[in-house]
């Protein structure tokens, strides 16, 4: 996984620009009282008060207009940690002294800040299907699975999970690790072609590590899978909204017809009730622009958090407001076309946390075998137009990654994204730096609901005929 934490990231870009390491506690509640800013939280922590609003305090430094080299060469001065109050920040697990969890500059980026002068909202709890839909992308689905089945996988899964990794990356100078133990699979049967690319596909989501990895659907995985298509594809069809980017590939219309299927999956880990994702979104490298994600969840409840980003161009006018949506054991949330580019989500650590109690013992006549540990299941559509032979490549030689331009979205018709290089992640934080502007059309992308539409157009005569292009064949 690319994106990990948001808040992670922020924790390492404020440690790596303060003189002393403040605890993980002071720089959060530095982050709460800066709006989310990392250069104002740390100057928080460098002085006493600074107000950058009338001038700045003193030895406030400069922002360079190079993010890059202001993160590589911050200017220390002394180290007051400041004690705030208040802390409606996400909190995550405390990152380990050798290492801390985060991210890539593109992460940095793109923090969901929040208004200059106005405090967080109070965090809303959908506990219902239909303020899940009123209020985000995304719709929830209870015991999906029949019990018997979500009762081996989650057997199954917890069992191999113990000996997952932690995601291991370098961060500027300084390696970072994912609070919780993940995993990635691809399907044995690819779901849309016999492509067997996608296995290259899992260095991506060790964020460029070289590993042996090759690990398959297991038999379990397969058989929750089949189900969960069907159903992603009936809530796909029932969105009254399709965004122009959407792969409208294999849509033939018929009720039998899958439009969506997993072909890769990733899963996490989280023991007990302080191991974590952070905010971030989802990289979309080969899932492509508004994709759909279906996320399972095994075992003990947690919390699910969404938060919206909201685009530069309304960050006056309105509030991002956080959605709290408990998962419990056996449940799917589907995060529809939008979710990636519109919203950042997370798993935060919690206070208190029910112990799972499984319905079913882990073999016949055993008995019930209590547990705190919450298995995610993030079943994924790789798009046939995004395999890894037509992802682009640095100047390091690797293949780049594709994130949404989430500040400067505009309606969902003329939104950005941008490819960018992604070799610091695995290289001692070496980068070149490279990134540009994906472009459908120009890279033979699609078909998207944007172009089958112009060809039903042009087909039926409705076009002036102007609109001619052919779609890509998704093979480059
Ligand atoms: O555990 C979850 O529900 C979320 C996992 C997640 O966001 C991810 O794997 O990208
Ligand atoms: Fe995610």
């Amino acid at each position: 996984m690319t994106d990990e934490g948001d808040t992670e990231t922020l924790l390492a870009i404020v440690a790596s620009l303060v003189d002393e390491k403040p605890s993980s506690e002071a720089i959060l509640n530095a982050l709460v009282e800066s709006d989310g800013d990392p250069e104002r939280a740390a100057q928080l922590l460098n002085h006493s008060h600074p107000n950058p609003d009338n001038g700045g305090g003193k030895g406030k430094r400069k922002r360079t207009s190079n993010l890059d080299s202001w993160i590589r060469n911050p200017n220390h001065t002394e180290n007051t940690p400041k004690d705030a109050s208040s802390s409606k920040i996400q909190r995550t697990s405390s990152p380990s002294k050798k290492t801390t969890p985060v991210s890539d500059l593109m992460t940095v980026l793109k923090q969901p800040t929040q208004q200059k002068s106005s405090k967080p909202r109070k965090p809303l709890t959908l506990s219902t299907p239909d303020m899940i839909s009123k209020h985000t992308p995304c719709t929830i689905h209870s015991s999906v699975l029949p019990p018997d089945l979500a009762s081996r996988l989650f057997y199954s899964m917890e069992e191999s999970s113990r000996n997952w990794q932690r995601n291991k990356w370098w961060l500027f100078d300084r390696l970072v690790e994912s609070p919780h133990r993940t995993s990635f699979f691809v399907r044995k049967t690819d779901g849309v072609d016999d492509d067997e690319t996608w296995h290259q596909s899992a260095q991506y989501w060790y964020n460029g590590r070289v590993t042996d990895t090759q690990d398959t659907f297991t038999p379990e995985m397969e058989e929750a899978c089949q189900i969960i298509e069907r159903l992603v594809t009936q809530e796909i069809r029932k969105r009254s909204f399709r965004y122009p980017l959407e792969w409208s590939g294999g849509d033939t219309g018929s009720q039998t017809d899958l439009l969506w299927r997993a072909n890769v999956a990733a899963s996490n880990r989280y023991e007990g009730r302080t191991e974590s994702v952070g905010w971030h979104s989802d990289t979309q490298t080969y899932l492509g622009p508004y994709c759909t994600i279906a996320s399972l969840s095994l075992g003990t409840r947690r919390v699910f958090s969404l938060r919206e980003v909201i685009p530069s161009s309304e960050a006056e006018a309105r509030r991002s407001q956080t959605f709290n949506i408990p998962l419990s054991h056996n449940s799917l949330i589907i995060m529809h076309a939008s979710c990636q580019e519109r919203f950042k989500h997370s798993i935060p650590p919690q206070a208190a946390m029910d112990v799972y109690r499984p319905t079913h013992p882990r073999f016949s006549g055993g008995p019930i075998e209590p547990s705190n540990c919450r298995i995610n299941i993030t079943f994924r559509f790789y798009r046939p137009d995004f395999r890894p032979n037509s992802i682009p490549q640095c100047k390091c030689g690797i293949p780049m990654i594709l994130r949404a331009d989430m500040k400067n979205r505009i309606d969902g018709q003329q939104d950005k994204y941008w490819w960018t290089c992604h070799a610091g992640a695995q290289n001692d934080g070496k980068t070149c730096n490279m990134w540009k502007v994906m472009e459908m059309e120009i890279e033979g992308r699609g078909p998207t609901i944007e172009s089958a539409r112009r060809k039903e157009a042009t087909s039926s005569g409705a076009s002036s005929g102007a609109l001619e292009k052919e779609d890509g064949d998704g093979t480059k």
